[in-house]
């Protein structure tokens, strides 16, 4: 037999007996339940969800207050304890992602430390972490960069707008390399054209970065305006109502919100929100 012949076979075989095998989703939560149990009885927070996150996807999780958005993202993150279903992150447990540092969580408030410094913040997990001191430099550097911070490492954060503090809260989940960002409701607290800005950087960054993000908002055209996927949760039990995919370009200047598509996303997110809305 040739020789290419017998490569061709055997490379048939290989394909046959191994298929090739899929990265595993960043996130895959199957019947995901979390049941708090308080005083006044139970808390169905999250009830049965399934998702899958693919490596790249920007997801927005959207739905009235207590349907259980940062419910889902704190199991994600090992800070809660599911009470039923399975999560994985990058194919593992929570528990384990959390130990390899799979992901950089940003907080609605910036929680920056005062007394410590912009790059000194930054600085903090890096240092607990044990990196030397010449690679938290670069890394200080490297995140105030790609946040559009360079030259504030050695200002204190009251020196700095509320837009600036979480960008440089977004630095410091960015400064130990993690592939997956969870960001709870980042920009929550800031005003309408400081939250604009802070968007389009953000899509900037995601794209530069190639990172997965997961996003808890309450506000639709940041929703649709941020994502790749849209999920939109309903409360009482807290449960995914709809998943949107968007179809919208990768490319988003602001004023794609103006476009005929960017309302139809629209208005299908808010239709799921009416739909799962329950009267107390
Ligand atoms: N530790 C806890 N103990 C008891 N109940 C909790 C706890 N954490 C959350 N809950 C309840 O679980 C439900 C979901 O809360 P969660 O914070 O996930 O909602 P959310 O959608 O993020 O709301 P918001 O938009 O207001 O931040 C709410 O009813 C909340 O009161």
């Amino acid at each position: 037999m040739a020789l290419d012949q017998a490569v061709k076979l055997c490379l048939n075989r290989t394909n046959l007996e191994e298929p090739a095998r899929l990265p595993a989703p960043v996130i895959s939560a199957e019947n995901l339940s979390l049941t708090f149990q308080t005083n006044d009885g139970p808390v169905h927070a999250l009830s049965d969800v399934n998702l899958t996150i693919e490596k790249g996807d920007f997801v927005s999780f959207i739905g009235p207050s207590g349907c259980g958005k940062t419910t889902f993202l704190r199991v994600a993150a090992d800070l809660e304890q599911p009470t039923g279903g399975t999560i994985t992150v990058n194919g593992m447990s929570p528990e384990e992602a959390r130990k390899s540092r799979a992901y950089g969580y940003v907080f609605q408030a910036a929680g920056l430390y005062p007394w410590r410094t912009i790059g000194g913040n930054i600085r903090l997990p890096l240092e607990i972490m044990g990196y030397s001191k010449a690679e938290q430099a670069e890394r200080v550097s490297r995140t105030l960069g790609l946040v559009d911070l360079a030259g504030f490492e050695k200002k204190y954060p009251w020196q700095l707008s509320g837009g600036m503090q979480q960008r440089a809260s977004i630095a410091r989940a960015l400064a130990f390399d993690a592939d997956l960002l969870l960001m709870d409701e980042p920009f929550g607290a800031l005003d309408e054209i400081v939250r604009d800005h802070l968007n389009e950087q953000l899509l900037a960054l995601w794209d530069r970065t190639g990172k997965t993000i997961a996003f808890v908002t309450h506000s639709i055209p940041e929703a649709v305006y941020l994502s790749t996927k849209i999920v939109v949760m309903s409360p009482r039990p807290g449960r995914v109502t709809d998943v949107i995919e968007s179809t919208l370009p990768r490319e988003r200047p602001l004023d794609i919100r103006d476009s005929r598509e960017f309302i139809e996303i629209a208005h299908r997110v808010r239709e799921g929100l009416r739909a799962g809305h329950v009267e107390d």
